[in-house]
């Protein structure tokens, strides 16, 4: 596995992440546990705040959706950036961590009128509006509420992205955004003009996520530029604001060549900037949206190895506490991960196994065909690169509870997410009064 951030092997040949020995943070918080290196996190904030606004004055917006809670908004908060949320519950997470809510980029496909109106009385940023159903609805709640809604349109810009099928948005057929090949992006923007409670600032597009083609970028870049001159030479509007989307991918396994941030931003305002020249139009503010280059790499998740079971000539499974439940992006999109054993990091590889998760689900394997050393139940098994889209999108499926999240550096760990537990699962159930009773009269009946 390839050792990542403040990853190295200690004295007693066990993983350190900041400065904590995993097999102690196992011991002390429990298993499943995703750990965040809290050093990590912040200097891939740093990396984007440098190339993007030190060098070119773009604003950096965090993508909540692959990892927050009230910690990792503060984090963000700290070092500069921004927020993208897609829904009413990231957008309440940030405004209860206190987040600067003119930081905040509201986006979704299908935000609810009350998730409009929350986001006006909270006074986000900008909303990213996605259709034209959308539009209507806003210019309507913001009139309800005395208000004038800043606000983007996100664009599909037909850049087919080299990526998963799933995780590809930039397309035309997109369940996101308006098309500008058909038409229905410039209809957008001249029905904005007509609107009195929205403000039109400017154009988001998002080509997909885990993206290493940096071209890609540029391309997309080019083609929103071509818009914001079709759009002035049709409407006179001059586009003040252009979000180009994140999606710069990471390493999870070899064959993944992550491309430096500073190479990224080079080469998209590089080819903003040369389009802005040819139509000698004044270059918008431009803004991005890392999520999983941010959170992704800073992200470790640790599991105690239970039974085994060799099938001879076949395959070996080597069953961990966790699975699909923490982690479900192997099942989902076949996405591939490195581990290493945690307490044995100076053993050689001794065999070639697969590790199982612990769903009822025959899918619900994270990792097929690992070299490791000799596992036995009880070893701890990290897997690495688990920061992003792991804990936002993990679940209770066969009433697992979530693991908790703990932040290491400096050679300290805090919990920043409480572990689940079974009261967790039950939190919500109710039995309806009718049931109680049935339960009493087939009882009594017998
Ligand atoms: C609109 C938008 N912005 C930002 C992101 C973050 O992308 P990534 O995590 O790949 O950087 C996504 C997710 O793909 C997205 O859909
Ligand atoms: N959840 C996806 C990425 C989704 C991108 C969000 N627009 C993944 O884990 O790769």
């Amino acid at each position: 596995m390839r050792l990542l951030g403040t990853m190295k092997v200690n004295h007693k040949g066990h993983l350190e992440i900041g400065g904590c020995d995993t097999v102690e943070l196992a011991q002390r918080f429990g298993t499943p546990l995703y750990v965040i290196d809290e050093a990590l996190f912040r200097q891939n904030c740093r990396d984007y705040y440098r190339a993007f606004t030190e060098e070119y004055g773009a604003e950096v917006i965090y993508a909540s959706k692959t990892l927050t809670n009230l910690a990792v908004c503060t984090i963000v908060e700290q070092e500069g950036l921004g927020l993208d949320v897609v829904s009413g519950g990231e957008l309440y997470t940030a405004a209860m961590a206190r987040f600067p809510m003119h930081r905040v980029y509201f986006h979704g496909n299908n935000k609810s009128p009350e998730e409009l109106r929350q986001a006006l009385e909270y006074k986000v940023g900008r909303i990213v509006v996605d259709n034209l159903y959308e539009l209507e609805l806003l210019n309507q709640i913001a009139g309800e509420l005395a208000t004038r809604a800043k606000i983007i349109i996100r664009l599909s810009p037909g850049v087919e992205a080299h990526t998963h099928e799933y995780i590809k948005t930039g397309q035309i057929d997109s369940k996101f955004g308006l098309a500008i090949e058909n038409g229905m992006a410039m209809a957008a923007v001249k029905r904005c003009l007509e609107l009195n409670n929205v403000e039109l600032k400017g154009f988001h597009c998002h080509i997909g996520s885990q993206i290493f083609e940096l071209q890609s970028y540029a391309h997309a870049a080019e083609v929103m530029m071509d818009f914001v001159q079709d759009v002035y030479l049709a409407t006179g509007y001059l586009t003040e604001e252009l979000d180009l989307g994140g999606g710069l991918g990471i390493y999870y396994c070899q064959g993944d060549e992550p491309r430096p941030v500073k190479e990224y931003a080079d080469i998209m305002m590089g080819a903003l900037k040369a389009r802005a020249a040819r139509y000698n139009l004044p270059l918008p503010k431009i803004i991005v949206e890392p999520g999983r280059s941010i959170s992704g790499p800073a992200g470790t998740t640790l599991y105690t190895v239970g039974a085994i079971k060799d099938i001879p000539g076949i395959r070996k499974y080597v069953s961990v506490d966790g699975g699909m439940g923490d982690n479900p992006r192997p099942a989902l999109y076949q996405a591939k991960y490195e581990a290493c054993a945690a307490n044995r990091m100076t053993e050689a590889n001794a065999e070639k196994v697969s590790i199982a998760g612990k769903c009822c689900e025959s899918g619900d394997m994270l990792i097929w065909d690992i070299e490791l050393p000799a596992l036995q139940a009880g070893d701890i098994l990290a897997v690495a690169s688990t920061g992003a889209y792991n804990y936002s999108m993990s679940m209770n499926y066969n009433r697992l509870p979530r693991p908790a999240m703990v932040l290491v550096g400096g050679g300290k760990a805090d919990l920043i997410v409480r572990r689940e537990d079974y009261a967790d699962l039950i939190r919500n159930d109710v039995i309806p009064e009718r049931l109680r009773s049935s339960v009493v009269k087939l009882a009594s009946s017998r």
